[in-house]
């Protein structure tokens, strides 16, 4: 890439059915600085298009770099659909395709070919529903990619990740193991650093039961791995706080405390940015070989089709992903989304 060259951004439109492609044509019609290349069916674009009201201009992609892009012109990858979408009504038929774009973004960026992908969201009921087994971007990115991984959320004023991510709950504290747990928080400590720029990231981890175990008589599960995985990492340097209450540990007295948070659960944490950040919350993978940003919500099907569904997310996916390239580029010493929170010390 020339120096001028904007970044190429992969884009996938996730569910056909769903928000997803009425939000890749408004992010295309921003003045984004990217060369946005869309993986997905043409045709779909352009029905979203007429739905939201919003005139793109699409171009085959060629694999070459721009300088400029004008608001409206994506450049798309067609991966054909094998059933026209009819909003708010996933089908199963486009299942397959659904994957296929997912995976050719991943390989093209693992290439070298996209310098980072952002995933609109995918009906995950829908794919299984086609006999596939599949829980996520995240897992699915994991096993194309043979990494180990970490599932992210982060607001401006807040980071969260997951020691464990689309699982029944009752499969949690099964899943939840010193080697598990240990290589979760290597990962994090490591991208904090990397991708966030804190040199000494501080470390919130919740406990699993109410009031961390209450000392062990509301469960042992801090007591027998959480406690000992903390002390020997912290024996290495890592600055880790915890087993914290998950009730208390996001007060404002606590935050001013870590960079991040590190919950057991999806549902233990999610629903604290979600109702706080719903619009400007992006969806990261961490320990990937690639970047991958996303939304923090899903495929909407009630707003399917109407193209009222609020872009918001989707952008913040997309400048995170920018912000993150142009930091692998230079190894800038700028934190990311550290603006209104109490940062450690920032490389
Ligand atoms: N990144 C992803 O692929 C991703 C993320 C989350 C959920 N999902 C999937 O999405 C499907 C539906 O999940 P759900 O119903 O729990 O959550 P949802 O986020 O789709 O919807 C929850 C509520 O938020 C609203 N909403 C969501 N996105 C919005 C937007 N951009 N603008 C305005 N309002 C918006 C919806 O209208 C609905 O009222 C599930 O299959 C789930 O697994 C996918
Ligand atoms: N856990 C995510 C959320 O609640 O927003 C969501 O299900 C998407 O996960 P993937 O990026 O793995 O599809």
């Amino acid at each position: 890439m020339n120096r001028l060259a904007l970044p190429r951004l992969a884009l996938t439109a996730g569910e056909p059915a769903g928000v997803g492609p009425e939000l890749l044509v408004r992010l295309a019609a921003t003045s984004l600085a990217a060369n946005f290349v869309a993986i997905t069916d043409r045709a779909l674009l352009e029905r979203a298009a007429i739905r939201c009201g919003v005139e793109i201009n699409l171009i085959d992609d060629d694999g070459g770099d721009v300088e400029e892009r004008s608001p409206g012109t994506l450049r798309i990858r067609h991966i054909p659909l094998a059933a026209n979408e009819v909003p708010g009504r996933p089908d199963p038929r486009n299942a397959q395709h659904v994957l296929a774009t997912l995976a050719e973004a991943a390989d093209g960026c693992i290439s070298g070919r996209y310098g980072a992908l952002i995933t609109a969201p995918l009906q995950k009921s829908s794919i299984n529903d086609a006999g596939i087994s599949f829980s996520g971007h995240t897992e699915f990115f994991a096993a194309h990619s043979h990494a180990d991984v970490v599932m992210m959320l982060a607001s401006p004023e807040l980071r969260v990740a997951l020691a464990t991510t689309h699982l029944p709950l009752n499969a949690v504290s099964a899943a939840i193991d010193a080697t598990s747990l240990e290589r979760t928080l290597r990962i994090v400590h490591n991208e904090l650093q990397a991708k966030f720029g804190f040199a000494e990231p501080r470390i919130a981890v919740l406990g699993l039961n109410p009031h961390a175990g209450e000392n062990g008589h509301l469960g042992r599960e801090e007591i027998d791995t959480i406690i000992p995985v903390l002390q020997k990492l912290r024996q290495q340097g890592m600055q880790l706080l915890g087993p914290m209450p998950a009730d208390t540990a996001f007060v404002p007295a606590q935050r001013q405390h870590y960079d991040a948070v590190l919950a057991m659960y999806h549902d233990q944490a999610l629903p604290v940015l979600k109702s706080e950040a719903f619009d400007r919350t992006v969806n990261l993978t961490l320990g990937l070989p690639f970047i991958r940003t996303s939304v923090d919500h899903g495929t909407a099907l009630d707003l399917a089709g109407t193209g009222k569904a609020d872009p918001s997310s989707l952008i913040a996916a997309a400048q995170m992903a920018l912000n993150l390239v142009a930091r692998r580029a230079t190894h800038s010493s700028t934190p990311l989304q550290s603006e209104g929170t109490a940062s450690s010390k920032a490389v």
